[in-house]
């Protein structure tokens, strides 16, 4: 292992769940400095990968690590001050306030009894600012919606201010305007923090709005990762989805924009992977295995304006 080794890496890690192998021989270094959405069908492995980069689950094989050293080598508030997880389904404790649940995302900053700081208050400044909850700020948490709530647990995640952040679905609940409105977000904060961030998403076209790498996992693997125009073609979309889909170009971005045609196969619970391609090559005898471009001759169509 070289000694100037930076960032958060898996190497040949296994994870289970007793005894139960979910997730197997996992290599990824965590783009540094980037955004990357982890993107795959329900049961992939998708946040049980979070969940040992977070070191919420040892791996079972392999190792994680954290510029060069096991990431268990770290203290507890060491790791929380580079390291920041908002998970699936987050708990907070009962009767606690926007504002106090914002603040508990400084506590790896602070020693145990130490009052909050300057810095410490600005930082949940903006957090709140930065994902509108300033005006939730005296509120419990319990009493606001899940929309609401999604976006407190994300400011708390920016109070913590960690080096990467890894996030679990982190436009649950979200209308489509605050979906946009966070991930413009943490895209801002990563271009302006320089914070790598690692997100799990099922929105593919926000993924590949929002992430500068696409890792694709499949039955607890990662089957393709790249840009969002090398992983979503039409047929990375029938290896990771077992779907048959029109790849269109988002007009406004230029990123791919996934129109699903149907199922391929059995689904996933029966179709393995190479019964998966084997069927879409059958169904597509010239495949372009090309970026997102695929099929080219396709306009993304104009929906025509509602008449008043
Ligand atoms: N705490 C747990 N105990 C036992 N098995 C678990 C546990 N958490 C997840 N699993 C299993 O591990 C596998 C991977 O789950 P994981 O939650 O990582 O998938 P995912 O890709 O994030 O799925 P989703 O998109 O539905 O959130 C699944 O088969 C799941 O049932």
């Amino acid at each position: 292992m070289p000694q100037t080794e930076t960032g958060l890496r898996a190497e040949g890690v296994s994870l289970s769940y007793d005894g139960v192998r979910v997730v197997e021989g996992l290599d990824f270094h965590v783009p540094t400095g980037k955004v990357t959405a982890i993107i795959g069908a329900n049961g992939s492995g998708k946040s049980t990968v979070l969940k040992a980069f977070a070191r919420i689950l040892a791996p079972a094989e392999g190792r994680v690590l954290l510029d060069g050293r096991p990431v268990g080598d770290y203290p507890g508030k060491a790791y929380a001050r580079r390291v920041g997880i908002l998970p699936q389904q987050p708990l907070a404790p009962a009767g606690i306030t926007v504002a106090e649940l914002v603040s508990r995302g400084r506590a790896p900053h602070r020693g145990a009894f130490a009052r909050p700081t300057a810095a410490d208050r600005e930082h949940v400044a903006t957090a709140l600012e930065r994902t509108e909850t300033l005006a939730l700020a005296d509120r419990r948490v319990e009493e606001l919606s899940g929309g609401q709530r999604q976006r407190v647990w994300i400011a708390m995640a920016l109070a913590q201010d960690p080096e990467v952040l890894l996030l679990d679905e982190p436009t649950t609940y979200l209308d489509l305007a605050h979906q946009v409105d966070v991930l413009d977000l943490l895209r801002d904060w990563n271009a302006a923090r320089g914070t790598s961030i690692v997100m799990v998403l099922h929105e593919l076209a926000l993924a590949a709005r929002a992430a500068d790498h696409v890792v694709a996992m499949r039955d607890g693997r990662i089957v393709r990762q790249g840009s969002a125009d090398d992983v979503l073609t039409q047929r990375g979309v029938a290896e990771v989805f077992d779907l048959d889909a029109l790849v269109l170009r988002d007009p406004v971005r230029g990123t791919p924009l996934i129109v699903p045609r149907g199922r391929l196969g059995g689904g996933h619970s029966g179709a393995g992977h190479s019964d998966a391609e084997h069927e879409w090559r059958a169904a597509h005898p010239d495949p372009t295995a090309g970026p997102a471009s695929t099929p080219p001759s396709i306009p993304a169509p104009a929906i025509p304006e509602e008449k008043p």
